[in-house]
């Protein structure tokens, strides 16, 4: 893969591309991102000077790009789709859009050389977590390169299409719910008397440890958890507080509202 295309520049194609130039999966000076936004064009000349930002798809020599990323909204992918319908045949397109199908993809293109990503903002800092599926004209090599791409900024795996809405509700939104959780942490932090930053510092440092502990213990969560609270101690009586809350009932029914959002943006 030479030269890389990105239609959209906004929170997840920074995520991606930046991503993408910090793991030397491509050099940024092999990129180009167009996006119709001045504001966006001036973001990236000053944070990534060397990947080319233009404002308008008729900036870019079409014959130059060997793959092409839809970073745009969901309901902008049709018209982005057909205006690059032309300069794209038998081009790999790949589309991180949420909701949008691999049959929608192939028919706005005219063509089958198309893959369906769903990715999450952790991209930017390498742990993010990707899900992809692919059409039918999609080759070998060109999900060797996916993985390796996607694979330089987190983890990657590959899925059937049916899947995809609910890595969507899952990994795709999670980044948001975990947010809530950090700053909801250390906003109790600071209702029991400590001051905000350190109790951001200490919720932060808390998920990030909690998860990298789930990975390379291999053990299940509930272990894990069942191992802080001793018997009559203070993590049994905030246990308490989060089971009546409803904790668990909520994230399950945000994932799947999620998912089920992503099943109607389609
Ligand atoms: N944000 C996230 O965490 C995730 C997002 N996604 C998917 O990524 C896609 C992009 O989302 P996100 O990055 O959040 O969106 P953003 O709005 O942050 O970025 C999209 C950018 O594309 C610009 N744009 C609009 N129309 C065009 C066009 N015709 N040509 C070029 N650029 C255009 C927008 O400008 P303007 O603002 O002026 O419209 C904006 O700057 C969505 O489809 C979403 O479903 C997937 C996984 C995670
Ligand atoms: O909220 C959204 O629609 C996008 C898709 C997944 C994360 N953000």
């Amino acid at each position: 893969m030479r030269n890389l295309a990105m239609i959209g520049g906004g929170q997840m194609g920074r995520a991606l591309a930046s991503g993408m130039i910090a793991a030397k999966v491509l050099p940024a000076d092999q990129i180009t991102v167009v996006d119709t936004d001045p504001r966006s064009v001036a973001w990236w000349q000053e944070h990534q000077p060397q990947v080319r930002a233009v404002g308008s798809l008729e900036d870019v020599d079409g014959a130059q790009v060997d793959a092409w990323i839809l970073a745009v909204k969901p309901h902008l992918i049709a018209p982005v789709a057909e205006q690059l319908k032309p300069i794209a045949q038998g081009k790999l397109v790949v589309s991180i859009a949420a909701g949008v199908s691999l049959q929608q993809l192939g028919d706005y293109l005219g063509h089958e050389r198309v893959v369906r990503v769903m990715p999450n903002t952790p991209c930017l800092v390498g742990a993010g977590a990707s899900g992809f599926c692919v059409a039918s004209d999609v080759s070998a090599e060109d999900c060797q390169w996916i993985e390796k791409a996607l694979g330089a900024v987190g983890v990657v795996v590959q899925v059937q299409e049916f899947q995809i809405d609910a890595v969507t509700g899952l990994s795709g939104s999670g980044p948001a719910y975990i947010c809530m959780v950090i700053e909801s942490l250390a906003d109790g932090g600071v209702k029991a008397g400590l001051p905000r930053p350190l109790a951001m510092q200490l919720a932060a440092q808390t998920v990030m440890g909690t998860a990298k502990m789930v990975q390379e213990t291999g053990k299940h969560p509930g272990e894990l958890k069942d191992a802080v609270a001793s018997p009559g101690g203070t993590t049994i009586e905030a246990i308490s507080v989060l089971e009546a809350g409803g904790l668990r009932s909520a994230m399950i029914e945000a994932v799947v509202a999620s998912a089920n959002r992503s099943k109607q943006l389609g």
